[in-house]
């Protein structure tokens, strides 16, 4: 099967070399035209602008950074509508807002073109290993169309219906795994400051009811202040954001959610908006050496 596969920043690379790996042949595309390097040397062909991409790819997958990122690609000059058409397909995998899958798909399937948003749940591990949940809504034959490439891209895919709900699906797990983070780190300092040793903590919290991989595989590398980056905090604070917002709309109080985007967004204004979200926990270390 042969795709295009637009946006290889952490998650496009490692996406679009699993599908390389497993037989597809595969046209990338990068704003950043270097970052197609690696992918070339391993068989990936390129195409000079997302058009192109298009032009010669029958389905088109994205995993652009943001709102502003996955609109951009489509709608700019050079970009996907240039070329999308009957018969072509393209699915977004950004975690973006329902508004912004929402404007997509009238712009591709005003040119007659198909359109699936597909935004993922797992991080930079899972997206190499094969081990994403793929949370798709929109054109059910292009879902079924793409259904090869997502049993190589994901260990489970769901279809959630129209247009929107996928983003919304998205939001929703990362608001919670974001306010998780949040409690998280306001945990370990809480041992710390009162006198136990969090390393404690995690063999106990691994123990529990509250046992979960992220507190397992991300405790030890920040109680090492290892932040390197997986899932970069300025995407997760975009999440939360986002996440805010569907609250808003929807009338649902969300205290501990908007508590846990103003952590992110000192983290952000700390400078550490393209380290790992776990970097969070530093700025509980701030309040320690300004008190
Ligand atoms: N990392 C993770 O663990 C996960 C991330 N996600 C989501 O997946 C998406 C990608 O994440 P990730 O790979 O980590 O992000 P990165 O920041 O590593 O990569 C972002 C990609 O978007 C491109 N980009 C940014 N702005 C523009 C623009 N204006 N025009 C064109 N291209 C642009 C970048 O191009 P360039 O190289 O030129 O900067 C790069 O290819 C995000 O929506 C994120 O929320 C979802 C699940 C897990
Ligand atoms: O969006 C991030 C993830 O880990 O899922």
């Amino acid at each position: 099967m042969e795709v295009g596969f637009l946006g290889l920043g952490i998650m496009g690379k490692a996406m679009s070399m699993n599908l390389l790996m497993n037989g597809f042949k595969v046209t990338v595309w990068n704003r950043t035209l270097s970052k197609c390097n690696e992918l070339v040397a391993h068989g990936a062909s390129i195409g000079k602008t997302p058009a192109e991409v298009i032009n010669k790819c029958k389905i088109t997958i994205a995993m652009l950074s943001d709102p502003a990122a996955a609109l951009w690609v489509v709608l700019d000059k050079d970009g996907v509508l240039e070329q999308i058409c009957g018969g072509k397909g393209y699915i977004d995998m950004s975690t973006v807002d329902p508004e912004t899958s929402c404007r997509i798909n009238e712009a591709i399937t005003s040119k007659g073109g198909q359109f699936l948003e597909a935004p993922v749940s797992g991080s930079k591990q899972p997206a190499e290993t094969g081990q994403l949940v793929i949370l798709a809504a929109g054109d059910k034959a292009l879902y079924e169309a793409a259904m090869p490439a997502f049993d190589i891209l994901g260990k489970k895919s769901f279809f959630l219906g129209q247009v929107g709900n996928g983003a919304k699906m998205k939001l929703v797990v990362n608001m919670i795994m974001g306010s998780m983070m949040n409690a998280f780190s306001e945990g370990l300092t809480l041992a710390d400051r009162s006198g136990l040793n969090p390393r404690d903590l995690l063999d106990v919290l691994d123990l529990g009811a509250i046992a979960n991989p992220m507190f397992k595989g991300k405790g030890p590398a920040m109680l090492q202040n290892n932040y390197s980056p997986a899932f970069p905090l300025k995407h997760q604070q975009k999440d939360m954001r986002l996440a805010l917002a569907l609250g808003d709309e929807n009338s649902v109080p969300m205290p501990v959610a908007a508590a846990s985007n103003e952590a992110f967004k000192k983290a952000r204004s700390m400078g550490l908006g393209d380290m790992d979200f776990s970097a969070v926990f530093e700025t509980l270390k701030v309040l320690k050496h300004s008190s």
